[in-house]
């Protein structure tokens, strides 16, 4: 069975808060609301759409409501590829881990129409065996359910596989799963967060990082 390297999307595989950003200015702006500082969103990431724009409204003292989330997906869902691009080295990496015999899969809290429409803009979609959204399972990190499910969409399985996430959800659901965790220190989360895990510092490190673990 192939060994599987599984990405987080958001802070991992791309620097999406930029398109985050936009649109969760322009939320705020259909009501009167002051937007965000790039700082602020980033803190903001990391547990799906429906609770980042609960994290928006809460922080302008405001309960969440659906039509906000629905405006939000839509505006989103149709600008998420204007500024987003993937972290540098991203691209040379996967080309790396696939040529090293790596099947690849996204596991992502993102749901997963965007996940997939900003993955195919950026001409990554491709290399994926699976790519498992927040939406695309009953659970989603941290329930390691929903990595485990990711692995089986892609024909892999817990002992075989590692984790490479920017956020404590990511490392909780490896540990959870079983699954080897890397800590993407490229990425938005405070290496806290690593959480004992082994930190790449860049991507061009995980060809060999990735190549320890699996013949180890
Ligand atoms: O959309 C989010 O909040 C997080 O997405 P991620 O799981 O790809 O980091
Ligand atoms: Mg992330």
């Amino acid at each position: 069975m192939h060994p599987i390297a599984v990405f987080d999307l958001d802070g991992t595989l791309v620097d999406s808060a930029p398109d985050l950003h936009a649109a969760l200015d322009r939320l705020m702006a259909t009501r009167d609301l002051p937007g965000f500082a790039r700082a602020e969103v980033v803190a903001m990431i990391g547990d799906g759409a429906k609770v980042l724009v609960e994290r928006a409204l809460a922080a302008r003292g405001l309960p969440f409501d659906q039509p906000a989330l629905d405006h939000f997906l839509e505006d989103y869902g149709a600008h998420a590829a204007v500024e987003t691009a993937p972290f540098a080295g991203i691209r040379d990496t996967l080309e790396a881990l696939l040529q090293d015999g790596w099947r690849l899969a996204v596991c992502t809290n993102k749901p997963v129409a965007p996940a997939i429409t900003l993955l195919r803009e950026l001409g990554l979609a491709d290399g994926f065996a699976a790519i498992g959204g927040g939406d695309s399972y009953p659970t989603r990190k941290p329930d390691p359910a929903h990595l485990l499910a990711t692995l089986r969409d892609a024909g892999g399985k817990a002992e075989r596989a590692v984790m490479i996430g920017d956020h404590h959800n990511d490392m909780a659901a490896a540990k959870g799963a079983g699954v080897r965790p890397i800590f993407a220190g490229w990425g938005y989360g405070p290496v806290a967060m690593a959480a004992g895990a082994p930190i790449a510092i860049t991507p061009a490190e995980l060809p060999a990082l990735l190549a320890t673990l699996r013949d180890g």
